[in-house]
């Protein structure tokens, strides 16, 4: 599925640096997409882009509503698929490997890539069982063993304290907050590489917001992140690089120190100045 238009090469060299390796930190790269092109039905949602995501990084796509964000992070994990009539073209390469190959098995990737949502999801089940889910589906039976990526991953979600007490009582009896915490730690029990969220804060109040960005700067870490957001402050104030998507097109890619305070296009200054959006 690769695809070499002229329109592809065009802005392959207008964001040429994104796609070498990263000299300043000599980061590796988690997944690179080229020249992808997504349609439902004959509208097309995403067209020709061009986008590398760092090992070890933060990175924030943000755009005005209906821009293509929730499309392209969901093909991050081909849970596009899942829409009927969706076609797909050009490139996704996870670590060197494209995803849209028909040989690629997707259940490989799933248990690569998690993915926290803009609601909180948790299953109407006890605090120990959502965490639990992932690593049971995977085979593990053993009880002590479950304890222990239980309680690894509720700590790693920083919510460890609050909820040592109470595993056995139902996750729906949380705070929009915590249940939040919980879908984050039920996503690093698979001992994700890649974590994808999709406007993860956008249920919550401010405080439950300031929690997970401090856990999302924690987590850059060990994991890699892509988030969807629409809180531009929120991107300036989590995420290394930053991807401005408009109309289905990726506007501009860079530091997300630059893309706020010197971007270099024209549209990316208007969206982040709030001239539009
Ligand atoms: N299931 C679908 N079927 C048909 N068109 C869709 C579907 N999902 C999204 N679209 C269209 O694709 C385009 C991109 O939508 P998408 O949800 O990716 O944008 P977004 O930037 O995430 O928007 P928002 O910020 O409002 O969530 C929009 O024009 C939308 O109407």
């Amino acid at each position: 599925m690769s695809l070499t238009s002229s329109a592809s090469k065009k802005q392959e060299i207008k964001l040429g640096e994104i796609n070498k390796p990263d000299k300043k930190e000599n980061k590796k790269l988690v997944y690179n997409t080229k020249g992808l092109n997504l349609y439902y039905g004959n509208t097309q949602a995403l067209k020709d882009i061009h986008l590398p995501i760092r090992e070890n990084e933060v990175t924030a796509i943000i755009g005005p509503s209906g821009c293509g964000k929730s499309t392209y992070i969901k093909t991050l994990n081909r849970m596009v698929e899942m829409v009927a009539g969706v076609k797909v073209t050009g490139e996704v390469m996870y670590r060197d490997k494209n995803i849209f190959d028909r040989s690629y098995r997707v259940e490989e990737l799933r248990t690569r890539v998690g993915m926290v949502f803009q609601k909180p999801n948790p299953f109407p089940k006890s605090i120990f069982d959502n965490v639990a889910y992932g690593p049971r589906v995977h085979g593990i039976r053993d009880k002590k063993m479950l304890k222990q990526i239980v309680e690894k991953s509720l700590r790693g979600a920083a919510i460890w304290e609050e909820v040592k007490d109470r595993l056995g009582e139902n996750a729906y009896g949380l705070s929009g907050g915590q249940q939040q915490r919980i879908c984050i730690a039920r996503c690093l029990a698979i001992e994700p590489d890649v974590i994808l969220m999709d406007e993860p804060t956008s249920a919550l109040d401010p405080k439950s917001t300031m929690k997970i960005e401090e856990l999302i700067k924690e987590l850059k870490q060990n994991y890699s992140i892509v988030i969807v957001t629409h809180n531009m402050q929120q991107a300036a104030r989590i995420s290394d690089k930053t991807a401005f998507f408009l109309n289905g097109e990726v506007v501009e890619y860079d530091e997300t120190d630059r893309i706020f305070s010197n971007p270099s296009d024209k549209r990316t200054e208007d969206y982040i100045t709030g001239r539009f959006g």
